[in-house]
């Protein structure tokens, strides 16, 4: 039997995270928006959402509710798709916003089990939104799959006998919503046990940990901090001393201020690990030539405890905006950070240098980040890897000429694929005999985040973090 809710109990507010969160997809479909920065309030207002949609700001849960809304669209997209796909008995192409709340009210009856009584806020949504017939379309889909989930029977793709690895890559991709040509990669380099755990991680909801601010604060009092604040964190196994992955309550730790107080920032462990790769040291000359926009050049800089000098430069000058008033809440002493706007290939920071060592954190595919970044497999094509191989390589011979003899140089990605990784340092090395790759000092970083090669290689699905890589590359005298 049907669901139904009383009227009371049927919140206005998350109607109107519905329509603005139908509003960001428009927004990420149409014009590309990164999934992550369109959090706050749409910037295009439709002509019907004003009509529906008051200019009173949403409160934080349901602006809360349109991130899960927006971002868990993003990720299942092709899942969602798919299922409308067997959902329709008519087939034909859909109006855009039609497919958004197609997408969205699957993803809520599906991932987030809301009850069958919601589709009337779906429902009502086409009719203002689109049309009064699509409420209708919208009616007969969810009503068809609220059904389906009664009874246990939520259509699945399958495998035929004799399939191929083209096939399965096909179901797997669909069921785990990605793009065929990654999974099929991932199956051909980790097979299918693996691929399926890789799958899964970046579907998981994100791990997210605090870097502590050790010059302002000690671990041990942060922790007790957010903990008699009702934040439940733990302290990360990789970087014991300076991470807290928080398990619940990162709106409190934003709400509280500490950010702004310069006492911790938001910062994967993956990412604490390529600074501890490079072990900067109170003193050095040490240079961050991809900056932007700062996160492992102020762990560099809590490192170093301010003293020596540190050059943070990027290409891109409007991301680097933000870092000098990051810095000074750091306390990051004044003198001992430069900031700069440069393209490596084209203007060396020459009069700094030589560099004792030198970060190279480059552009790359991303596709370690999977869980934190929704949309960007939808984004990346396998050409991709390509270009960025090509774009690494010049900034890779670029930094080369910032390092003194016997300095480092460390290279680092968020990306798990080896073209990105391993290979980009063996082509160097080729390129560049004066320097040889190095595995990572014992006692540095923990063994299970080394690869064969003594450079640090972390995966999703094994370490419980976001992909990344990082390799020591050290100046011959
Ligand atoms: C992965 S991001 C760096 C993230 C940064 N290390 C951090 O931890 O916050 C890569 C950066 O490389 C910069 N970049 C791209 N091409 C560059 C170039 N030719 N010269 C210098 N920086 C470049 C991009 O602007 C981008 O900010």
């Amino acid at each position: 039997m049907q669901r139904i809710a009383p009227k009371a109990t049927r919140s206005t507010g998350e109607n109107r995270a519905r329509l603005a969160a139908v509003q960001q997809l428009m927004r990420i479909d149409e014009e590309g928006a990164y999934v992550g920065l369109v959090g706050g309030s749409p910037t295009r207002t439709q002509p019907h959402a004003r009509k529906r949609d008051p200019q009173a700001p949403l409160d934080s849960r349901d602006a809360r509710f349109v991130t899960e809304l927006v971002f868990g669209v993003t990720r299942w997209r092709r899942r969602l798709d798919w299922l409308i796909s067997q959902l329709r008995p008519t087939g034909g192409t859909l109006d855009p916003e039609l497919l958004q709340i197609l997408r969205l009210g699957i993803f809520e009856l599906l991932e987030l089990g809301k009850p069958d009584w919601a589709i009337n806020s779906h429902v009502d949504l086409a009719k203002e939104l689109v049309r009064p017939e699509a409420g209708r379309l919208v009616n007969g889909v969810l009503r068809n799959l609220t059904r389906m989930r009664t009874a246990n029977a939520i259509p699945r793709p399958k495998l035929e006998q004799g399939f191929s690895q083209r096939q399965q890559a096909d179901v797997f991709g669909i069921a785990s919503s990605h793009p065929s040509w990654l999974v099929e990669r991932w199956l051909q380099r980790f097979g299918e046990a693996d691929t399926l755990k890789l799958l899964a991680s970046n579907n998981r909801r994100p791990v997210y940990s605090l870097r502590v601010n050790t010059m302002k604060v000690d671990i041990g009092a942060l922790e007790q901090e957010l903990q008699e604040s009702g934040v439940e964190v733990e302290r990360s196994p990789y970087l014991s001393g300076e991470y807290l992955r928080v398990k619940s309550g990162l709106q409190d730790v934003l709400a509280q201020g500490l950010l702004s107080d310069g006492l911790c920032q938001v910062q994967d462990e993956s990412a604490g690990m390529v600074v501890s790769l490079l072990d900067p040291q109170p003193g050095e000359r040490v240079l961050d030539a991809c900056a932007a926009p700062g996160g492992k050049a102020l762990f560099a800089a809590a490192r170093m405890r301010g003293e020596g000098q540190l050059m943070a430069m990027d290409a891109n000058a409007r991301r680097l905006r933000g870092l000098p008033a990051t810095a000074a809440q750091q306390g990051v002493p004044a003198g001992f950070l430069t900031i700069g706007a440069a393209d490596l290939r084209e203007s060396l920071p020459e009069q700094h240098a030589p560099f004792d060592k030198v970060l190279l954190d480059v552009p790359c595919s991303g596709l370690g980040v999977l869980a934190k970044r929704a949309d960007l497999r939808w984004r990346r094509q396998p050409a991709d890897i390509l270009s960025n191989a090509q774009l690494q390589d010049a900034l890779l011979d670029a930094a080369a000429r910032l390092v003194r003899p016997g300095g480092l140089l460390v290279y680092s990605t968020c990306s798990i694929e080896p073209e990105e990784n391993d290979l980009r340092v063996d082509a160097f090395i080729s390129r560049h005999p004066d320097f040889v790759a190095e595995p990572a000092p014992t006692g540095l970083l923990p063994d299970s985040v080394l690869n064969q090669n003594g450079f640090m290689a972390t995966f999703p699905h094994v370490h419980g973090i976001d992909g990344a890589f990082g390799a020591r590359i050290r100046h011959r005298q």
